[in-house]
């Protein structure tokens, strides 16, 4: 007899989406307007998990907006957000952080890398927020994430030896390092020259399809987001597919 909670091997995988997004809305309060400005309008959007999404949108469009929301760095005014089958916007700011931090993996195109620390220090650090994890197993870790971007001869040099393609890769080393199901990224590439953005961004996409990482790409650059599974154009606070 086969107990209703013991898994049965070949049994389908499961369903659950990296993200689901519903009706979510987003407001700002225009200093010396009376009426606020409707950013997000009614959004809906889902990625499997594993799955692959590009989001354009003009200047000022909302990518950023929407981006930080899917990212529980921002709450929406109406709607919700699942995060692998967790409601999100339905946890307190504790939980949100959590969330994040087991699940999400952040690439932007501010770097927001310490200068005077090296490539192995940087790549640690998201391990220091998490805790629990011996000195010498950071190291480790970080030393792998390094070596998985082609940075295994460069772990003791600072960041601002680096170059800005290599910059860029410590920064996909240290989304890495927490091991994210989910990889949200914001113009990854927008500060670097068509060559090394191409490689950048072919790092970022074999990491998410080896790995059946989701990944969730913001860019104004319609080739790039081509390449996604699907591809989601915000305009007038609306998202579409195309
Ligand atoms: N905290 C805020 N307070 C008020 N307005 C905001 C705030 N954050 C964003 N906005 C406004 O919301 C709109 C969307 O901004 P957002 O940064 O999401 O656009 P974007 O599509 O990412 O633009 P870009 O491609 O230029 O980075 C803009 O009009 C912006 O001024």
């Amino acid at each position: 007899m086969t107990r209703p909670d013991v898994k049965v091997a070949g049994a389908a995988p499961p369903t659950t989406p990296a993200v689901e997004v519903t009706g979510v809305s987003k407001r700002f309060k225009i200093r010396g307007k009376p009426d606020p400005i409707t950013v997000l309008d009614d959004i809906r959007l889902t990625v499997p998990s594993g799955g692959i999404a590009s989001i354009v949108g003009l200047s000022g469009a909302g990518k950023s907006t929407l981006l930080n929301i899917l990212g529980l760095l921002d709450q929406p005014d109406d709607g919700s957000i699942s995060v692998f089958g967790t409601n999100a916007t339905a946890l307190p700011e504790r939980g949100r952080a959590s969330l994040r931090g087991k699940t999400i993996g952040f690439v932007f195109q501010q770097l927001n890398l310490l200068s005077g620390r090296t490539a192995l220090q940087q790549v640690a650090v998201p391990l220091l927020y998490e805790g629990g994890r011996a000195l010498r197993e950071r190291r480790r870790l970080a030393e792998e994430a390094l070596t998985r971007v082609g940075l295994q001869d460069r772990l003791h040099s600072k960041v601002s030896e680096l170059s800005g393609g290599e910059q860029q890769r410590v920064a996909i080393a240290r989304a890495l390092i927490r091991d994210p199901r989910l990889i949200l990224a914001d113009e990854p590439t927008g500060a670097l020259d068509p060559v090394t953005a191409d490689q950048v961004m072919d790092l970022l996409f074999r990491t998410a399809r080896e790995d059946g990482r989701a990944l969730i790409l913001v860019t104004h650059d319609l080739s790039l987001a081509r390449r996604a599974d699907t591809v989601h154009t915000l305009d007038g606070g609306r998202l579409t597919a195309s």
